[in-house]
């Protein structure tokens, strides 16, 4: 059951306390509620998803990124990478987590990636060919809204067809631009090969675009996980507008630290929620830990200059943020038939709300940010390579992924390609910064703290030129805006320390180790290293980002999560 009032609760103990109802708590809170001898409890500090129409219609997805009520409104610190500049570093404030507020982009990542997984951890169940069952089981693959033929747009044997979250391919077609793409492949496949599904493993190349998305609406955690028929299971209950605080009465277990409860605050008082069996946190990259600074679980030195009291010392917490740095190029176009001609005139977006509202199909079925994704490696001489060496997780693991995206940000008709540095080296942290545990931490995902990013990320706009120099774009392409061919070197260095952003990807800062290490924050089975009752099951524990958006990976880090917990305790 869903409570919007803590004083509605039928009590303050429970089996298990899930911190978090984003992406990963709903999944760990559906699973251990199957059981209906146990009693879960989900504290989420945002507001419910139900009726917010910026997160149901998948094209008012900018309108949900910049909208301040369902984001913690976060910014990063200053990073020397990007010339001193802070970045706005988005997470959603609201039943769902980034699921509800993301760009829906739905992609696994490579096998190379999940392979290191199991090696960092010492553990082969994290490895791609395990974890695929875990994707199967979160995915229900679902036709796109137009119902268009998909013969050779994507491989169904890749794909789950029973899960809670649907994914599909684009259900509004521009069809200049798609076959511009496909053609590009065929005109230049040596550097832009097709390739039929980017999620079997083997990402390189150029895909059709898969988004979680089904029947013209987003897919989330909370309308997947929490569906009604979950979310009325007497067993399971989620307070909204609780925002935790701290994990408190400490107990100790043969020397080991243990948590009595868990702080939360609503409204203007604090309340204690109590766990027979295990706290989870699932606060996300930011909030787990955060919270686990906040108990006195982290580094000493931090901790006791803030005068927080340490429990357990885990120097590791909020270290090794790994995320992936991000920039736009933009090309004006020689046609209307684009995204910004829905998006800049009042009547066509109105035309396109409407017909979302009676049919759910039309142009706001989609994400509106791509019709194609592709995935590429540097060239093997590439400067890159002489600063560092190669940091992807083996041959069929991209350095980069580029957007292909029909529109653009300025007045005008564009076309843009969004390039994402997806197998950085730089590195960075989530450090809390008071004693308070309301105020938001010190978040430097450190872009670029590392040469080699900063070099991938240009070589990848040299490669973004020569995508629009395949024959296909001539007398349609015009001119780059900004133009960055013509720039001297240190000009373009400084455009692209000023432009790079966030793709909002951190994991890692609550990240997994082999059991017995002396370093990582969990063990390969997600409870923390030297607590009893604790875990954590979130994006924060995947090790090193994916070569991939990370929805996908959460998910499945969170269904395999949950079956850890489930056997723990004999469900
Ligand atoms: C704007 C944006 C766009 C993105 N686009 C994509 C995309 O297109 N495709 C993709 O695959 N990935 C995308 N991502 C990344 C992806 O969505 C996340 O990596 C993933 O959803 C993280 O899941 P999580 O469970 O770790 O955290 P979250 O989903 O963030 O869940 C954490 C939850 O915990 C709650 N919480 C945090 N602290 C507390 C507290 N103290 N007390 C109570 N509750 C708390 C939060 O409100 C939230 O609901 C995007 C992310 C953002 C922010």
């Amino acid at each position: 059951k869903l409570y919007e009032d803590v004083a509605d609760l039928p009590g303050l103990h429970y089996d298990f306390v899930i911190v978090g109802g984003g992406t990963a708590g709903n999944v760990v809170a559906n699973r251990l509620s199957e059981n209906p001898h146990v009693s879960v409890l989900v504290l989420e500090a945002g507001p419910s998803n139900d009726g917010v129409l910026d997160s149901e219609v998948p094209f008012l997805l900018t309108e949900m990124f910049t909208n301040p009520t369902y984001s913690w409104n976060y910014t990063t610190t200053p990073m020397p990478g990007l010339n001193g500049r802070s970045v706005s570093y988005s997470r959603a404030f609201i039943l769902g987590g980034c699921s509800a507020h993301n760009g829906m982009v739905y992609t696994r990542g490579a096998a190379e990636d999940f392979d290191r997984y199991a090696e960092l951890s010492a553990d082969a169940g994290w490895s791609w060919n395990q974890l695929f069952p875990y994707f199967l089981k979160n995915e229900k693959w679902t036709a796109p809204a137009d119902h268009h033929d998909t013969r050779g747009q994507f491989n169904p044997h890749v794909h789950g067809t029973n899960g809670p979250i649907f994914v599909s391919l684009n259900g509004f077609s521009l069809p200049t631009f798609e076959q511009k793409v496909i053609e590009t492949t065929k005109e230049l496949p040596h550097d832009f090969p097709f390739n039929l599904d980017p999620n079997s493993g083997k990402p390189l190349g150029v895909s059709w675009a898969q988004s979680t998305i089904g029947g013209g609406e987003r897919s989330t955690s909370a309308t997947g996980y929490l569906a009604p028929k979950f979310i009325q299971r007497p067993n399971l209950h989620v307070l909204l507008h609780a925002q935790v605080s701290k994990l408190v009465n400490v107990t100790r277990k043969k020397g080991r630290p243990g948590f009595g409860g868990v702080e939360f605050r609503y409204g203007e008082s604090l309340f204690v929620a109590h766990a027979a069996k295990e706290i989870v946190l699932s606060g996300g990259a930011i909030g787990s830990p955060q919270i686990l600074m906040n108990s006195g679980i982290g580094a000493h030195a931090i901790l006791s200059a803030l005068g927080i009291t340490t429990v357990l010392d885990l120097p590791s917490v909020g270290q090794n943020a790994s995320d992936q740095p991000f920039m736009t190029t933009q090309w004006a176009v020689n046609s209307t038939e684009t995204f910004d001609s829905i998006r800049q005139n009042a009547t066509r977006f109105a035309e396109g709300m409407a017909q979302w509202n009676a049919s759910r199909t039309g142009p706001f079925v989609d994400s509106g940010i791509m019709t194609h994704l592709g995935w590429f490696r540097l060239a093997r001489d590439s400067p890159a390579f002489s600063v560092h060496p190669d940091p992807s997780s083996g041959p069929d693991a991209p350095h980069l992924e580029f957007s292909f995206i029909p529109g653009g940000a300025t007045p005008g008709n564009s076309m843009s390609i969004g390039i994402a540095v997806v197998s950085p080296v730089s590195r960075g942290s989530v450090v809390i910064n008071s004693s308070d545990p309301f105020a938001p931490p010190l978040i430097d995902p450190g872009y670029f703290s590392n040469e080699w990013d900063f070099l991938a990320m240009r070589d990848g706009i040299s490669l973004a030129e020569r995508f629009t120099s395949a024959p296909t774009w001539s007398g349609y392409v015009g001119a780059m805006t900004p133009n960055l061919a013509n720039l001297s070197s240190a000009d373009l260095e400084t455009a692209i320390r000023n432009a790079t952003v966030s793709n909002l990807h951190m994991v890692g800062t609550a990240g997994m180790s082999p059991c017995g290490a002396r370093y990582g924050v969990v063990d390969p089975d997600l409870q923390v290293k030297g607590a009893v009752g604790l875990s954590v099951i979130d994006a924060s524990v995947v090790p090193i980002v994916p070569a991939a958006h990370t929805q996908a990976v959460t998910y499945a880090f969170a269904e395999r999560g949950a079956d850890l917990l489930k056997q723990r305790w004999g469900l």
